[in-house]
């Protein structure tokens, strides 16, 4: 994953401009009370103290991050480069040019990212930064390549990868280099020989050939679906909604995009002041994007409506905007969770109220609404059981900022990124009880292994678990401080109260609900979840979280499964 966040640069690079994309804070103050995010300390210390101390202390996951840039060990980029290093996934966006082209640093990226996508060469056909499930026949892996290139017998959960922001040419040469230096150490102190001088070429060839057969993948890649995208409606306009609309609008400057708020106040402000002063108010908003209360005018004309309203509000939102909602206007949801009331899913709470024969995509994946607003490096998935749809969805949002990968399995991709809401209430309450990172890593395994019980027993794919909404989405909100479910645990872990955590923050964190559901889930598929179900006993005042903690460890010992 890090070849692919490397080799994202568009291949001719346009303007950079002067700032990071909306970063300029807006200054306006709210009119609605400011939103304040709980800022929960960091589980590794800093980022920095964590790239100096990755090897020693990290858990493996944040070992596998560090490489690619510690400086964003608790953002978005490093858990989706973990998360797509670890389920193997392909890079279709490279060439040599581009890699000639690559910006020297992430900040070069970011600023990358800003251009809108119609400006840069070819639109995001031949720039496009996604990847697919597979590879196509002949491709070869690029872990699988990679571990070749080492000459080395790699396995895929610890194969080093390039660094994001190291020119390839100066990576192979460090990597000779070192090579060489510990096979002469190897040969002065054990005897061993020498074997770098078949290696170096060794080196280059699969990498040559990852990168021919990216060329000729994307030389074959036509893509439309941007250019004929006119107008786009958010449902939601708090923190990830308009962070989606924000991407969007960035990608092509004759897009409208418009948030469909309830709050006449907020909606003035975006329109006059471009800041979503209540949710993000350190950002300046593209002049493209807009904001109305009125359901009709945001959805008249619209050709895609993402969906950010909040899980446990969405059917009676839905109910009430059904039918101006037309049946070919696709829905994009970004919502994670599980609906209390009926225990099900956004795929399923969606059609129940527009119908069946509305098309569907679910987004999710390691994205803090901050970071896509930064135009950190991003990598979501895209789950439809209309590949067609999930297809066009990954043209429309890819970009050097953010990749977008394919599914079918919306089961898999939507029970990961609801139930990591509660795991990473677990880990904050870990945190928050001060524990260490030792306990942190047990909990955070087993949460991932009760999620994989579940959820494969739902239907999903031991794959989708490992990859972005899974794995990728775990490491975000367990270890990120941006994260409001894991802030919730840390504030549960210090002995403060749910209603008073609730009611000092106005964002929601859609796990506090999700682990009632849970508890039912895990009933009925007969799936034991300790972490999980143990959550729900903690938020609804059955135990404190140190009794949680204390019966969880005085469970009967296991044969890890
Ligand atoms: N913030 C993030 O970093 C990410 C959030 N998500 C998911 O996106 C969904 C939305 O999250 P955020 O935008 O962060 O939440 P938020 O709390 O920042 O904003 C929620 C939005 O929904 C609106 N809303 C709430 N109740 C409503 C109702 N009854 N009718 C109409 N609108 C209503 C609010 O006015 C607000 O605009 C959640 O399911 C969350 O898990 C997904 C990825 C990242
Ligand atoms: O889902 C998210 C990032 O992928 C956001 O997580 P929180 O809702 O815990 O902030």
């Amino acid at each position: 994953m890090a070849a692919s966040l490397h080799l994202a640069a568009p291949a001719a690079r346009a303007p950079r401009p002067t700032s990071l994309p909306g970063r300029q804070t807006c200054q306006h103050k709210p009119r609605a009370p400011a939103v304040s995010r709980q800022t929960a300390p960091q589980c590794w210390s800093t980022p920095r103290q964590r790239l100096v101390s990755s090897s020693a202390s990290s858990p493996p996951a944040a070992q596998a991050t560090g490489s690619i840039n510690a400086r964003a060990a608790t953002g978005n980029d490093a858990a989706a480069a973990a998360a797509a290093c670890a389920s193997l996934e392909v890079d279709h966006s490279s060439s040599d040019a581009q890699q000639q082209a690559a910006p020297s640093s992430q900040q070069d990226l970011q600023q990358d990212a800003a251009a809108p996508a119609s400006a840069r060469a070819s639109s995001s056909s031949s720039s496009s930064s996604s990847l697919e499930e597979q590879p196509p026949e002949g491709g070869q892996p690029p872990v699988a390549a990679l571990a070749a290139a080492r000459g080395v017998g790699v396995t895929p959960a610890t194969a080093p990868l390039p660094s994001a922001v190291v020119p390839v040419e100066a990576a192979q040469a460090a990597t000779e280099a070192a090579g060489a230096a510990v096979a002469s150490a190897g040969a002065g102190v054990l005897g061993m020989p020498d074997p770098s001088a078949e290696r170096s070429t060794d080196f280059r060839d699969p990498w040559s050939s990852l990168m021919r057969w990216s060329r000729y993948f994307r030389s074959r890649e036509t893509n439309d679906a941007l250019d004929r995208l006119e107008k786009v409606v958010v449902f939601g306009g708090g923190s990830f909604g308009t962070a989606m609309a924000v991407t969007l609008a960035r990608q092509k400057s004759e897009l409208q995009v418009t948030l469909l708020l309830r709050d006449p106040y907020l909606c003035k402000d975006i329109n006059e002041l471009h800041c979503n002063t209540r949710y993000l108010k350190d950002f300046t908003l593209p002049p493209n994007v807009s904001a109305t209360t009125s359901p009709r005018e945001a959805i008249l004309g619209a050709q895609f409506a993402i969906h950010a309203v909040p899980v446990q509000h969405t059917r009676v939102f839905l109910e009430g905007i059904k039918e101006l909602v037309p049946p070919s206007l696709p829905i994009i949801s970004v919502s994670k969770g599980i609906e209390v009331s009926t225990g099900q899913l956004m795929s399923e709470v969606v059609p129940s109220v527009l119908g069946k024969k509305q098309r569907t995509v679910y987004i999710s994946g390691p994205s803090f609404a901050n970071e896509v607003m930064s135009g950190r490096l991003t990598c979501v998935v895209a789950a439809s059981r209309d590949k067609s749809l999930a297809r066009t969805v990954q043209r429309l949002f890819a970009s050097p900022a953010m990749r977008v990968n394919t599914t079918t399995d919306v089961i898999g991709v939507e029970i990961c990124g609801s139930l990591k809401n509660v795991l990473a209430i677990a880990a904050g309450i870990v945190e928050g009880l001060e524990l260490g990172p030792n306990a942190m890593a047990a909990l955070v395994s087993q949460g991932c292994a009760e999620i994989r019980w579940l959820a494969t027993k739902m239907g999903g794919k031991t794959a989708t678990i490992s990859g972005l909404s899974g794995l990728g989405d775990i490491m975000l909100t367990c270890y990120g401080s941006l994260s409001r479910n894991r802030t919730v645990g840390v504030r549960l872990g210090r002995g403060e109260k749910l209603s008073d955590i609730l009611a000092s923050s106005s964002q929601v964190a859609e796990g506090v609900a999700t682990a009632e559901v849970v508890v039912n889930l895990a009933h009925k598929y007969r799936v034991q979840m300790p972490v999980l179900t143990a959550v729900a006993q903690v938020v609804d005042g059955h135990l404190t979280a140190r009794q949680a903690v204390f019966e969880i460890m005085n469970l009967p010992q296991i044969e890890e499964r």
